[in-house]
């Protein structure tokens, strides 16, 4: 193929300062391509701005509910104590205004070239910004993440979803929560620590579909000891405004019923409305994602797509290390670099957390032969001094021929903290026989991790 010898404003136009975007345009900018990113919102994208970190912090912040019951065990006195969201909230909401200044310092420390705006695809190279400038790139990457799905239902329109549930002016006495999946659960914890009655609504009875049975039967029982509610096979019919403030509610199988807040956190559907690309000719995938190959390159030679969009893995690190490809490949002198998706760990941010990485056990007894999974069932010392009767789980799953760890599966306080450990032993193909020759660390949760029978 002939070498384009065209002038462009840009070598790389970043649509979308998530993740993905923001990772790409930094690094494509530091191999000395000229580099311009478009953002519509905020930069930082989803993860920063109204996703993990946010979330994370507040997981942080109705921790302390437990901390505060269980002190007393531990000798502590505390006197009156009260919970002050307006304050947590504006705490956390600061820290992102700091969070997305520091994104965009870094951007513009790699000179790559800033619009606060929308942009879409109008020509083969060219992009159009929402103020109606016309710039022209080489290479365009499409980073514009995802948007929460909003189920259809009469008054649909009253319910939030993730986005706003980190503005509220006030905590929900009563919330409803709709899904079964990763925001669902996260949320569900957090408020229900907050002190909201949380009702867990989800059209299947199946939460976090994906994570292996047993931790997801191990939080299911955690959480309705806590006193999350789950209301299983049941859609909604309506949310009415109530006169005096909040919504009644009907589910399908229930009477009507009052909640002061309704959220949605059924899935998040690509971000590929309105950005030109049918006139591009960027071919589409059944759930609307737009279809790449292993270098994140569209059926268009000089359009690719990273991050959410595509809906490989909705995860950021999964974003960020697709984007750095991605810059590595079009951008670096070295050879093309391919993301590796196996073996993904991954987290749930309920409480207790999850954690997990490889195969589940049902998946693994479905592909291997045979199959040997070990497992430690135990209650945390923290747990057992506290009085709390909140038992953690872990299991190893293995494959039966040669003991290679096929998969890791935790639930636990810290969880996520031990599995990115683990993880890089599952993944360099170790054995359970490699874990058994590792001296624990004791006293330590995750010792049980080469302990197990
Ligand atoms: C509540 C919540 C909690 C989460 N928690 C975790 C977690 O704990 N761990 C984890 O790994 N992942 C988590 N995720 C998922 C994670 O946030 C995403 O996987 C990640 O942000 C995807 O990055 P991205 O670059 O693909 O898109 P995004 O970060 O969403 O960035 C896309 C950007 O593109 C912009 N944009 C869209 N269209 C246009 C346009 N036409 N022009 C200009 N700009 C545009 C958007 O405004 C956005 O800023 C969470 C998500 C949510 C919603
Ligand atoms: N800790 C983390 O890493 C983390 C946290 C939050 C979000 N995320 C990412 O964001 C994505 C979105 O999170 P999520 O919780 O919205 O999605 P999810 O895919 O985890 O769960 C979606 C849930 O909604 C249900 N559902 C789907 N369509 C529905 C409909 N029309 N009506 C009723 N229920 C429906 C599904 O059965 C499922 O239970 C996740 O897939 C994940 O990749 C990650």
């Amino acid at each position: 193929m002939a070498a384009d010898t065209t002038e462009y404003d840009f070598d790389l136009f970043t649509i979308g300062a998530g993740s993905g975007g923001v990772r790409a345009s930094r690094v494509a900018a530091a191999h000395g391509a000229r580099v311009a990113v478009a953002e519509e919102f905020r930069v930082g994208g989803t993860c920063v701005i109204r996703g993990c970190v946010p979330k994370k912090m507040l997981v942080y912040g109705a921790h302390f509910a437990e901390d505060l019951e269980d002190c007393a065990k531990f000798g502590w006195e505390i006197g009156e104590k009260s919970f002050d969201w307006i304050k947590l909230r504006d705490n956390v909401l600061n820290d992102v205004d700091r969070l997305e200044n520091a994104y965009t310092e870094t951007l513009e420390n790699h000179d790559v070239t800033i619009f606060r705006e929308r942009a879409e695809i109008t020509g083969g190279h060219e992009i159009t910004l929402a103020s109606g400038k016309v710039v022209t790139a080489r290479y365009i990457l499409i980073a514009t993440g995802a948007h929460p799905r909003m189920p259809t239902c009469e008054g649909a329109e009253h319910a939030i979803s993730s986005n706003e549930a980190f503005h509220l002016d006030a905590l929900p006495k009563r919330i409803l929560i709709a899904g079964g999946g990763y925001i669902a659960n996260e949320f569900a914890g957090i408020f229900n620590e907050f002190g909201s009655k949380v009702t867990i609504v989800n059209r299947s009875d199946v939460l976090l579909r994906g994570y292996d049975e047993s931790v997801r039967d191990r939080l299911l029982q955690i959480s309705t000891m806590k006193g999350i509610e789950f209301r299983f096979n049941t859609t909604f019919e309506y949310i009415r405004e109530c006169p005096d403030g909040g919504y009644f509610v009907k589910l399908s199988d229930r009477d009507e019923e009052h909640a002061d807040v309704v959220m949605f956190a059924t899935g998040r559907v690509p971000n590929v409305k309105g950005l030109g690309l049918d006139k591009a000719g960027v071919e589409l995938g059944e759930r609307g994602e737009i279809v790449v190959d292993r270098f994140s390159k569209t059926n268009i030679d000089h359009i690719y797509a990273v991050g959410d969009v595509t809906d490989r893995v909705q995860l950021t690190p999964v974003a960020i290390r697709e984007g750095q490809a991605f810059a590595d490949t079009v951008f670096g002198k070295g050879d093309p670099v391919a993301v590796d998706h196996g073996c993904i760990p991954s987290a749930v941010f309920s409480h207790p957390p999850i954690a997990s990485v490889g195969m589940t056990e049902g998946q693994a007894r479905n592909k291997l032969g045979t199959v040997k999974v070990y497992q430690a069932d135990f209650r945390p010392m923290k747990n057992v001094l506290a009085g709390r009767n909140e038992r953690s789980l872990m299991k190893m799953i293995c494959d039966g021929e040669n003991g290679k760890i096929v998969g890791i599966h935790m639930i636990a306080p810290e969880a996520p903290e031990m599995m990115q450990a683990a993880a890089i032993a599952v993944k360099a193909g170790l054995t359970k026989a490699d874990f058994d020759a590792t001296v624990a660390i004791h006293p330590t949760m995750a010792e049980e991790l080469v302990l197990m029978r």
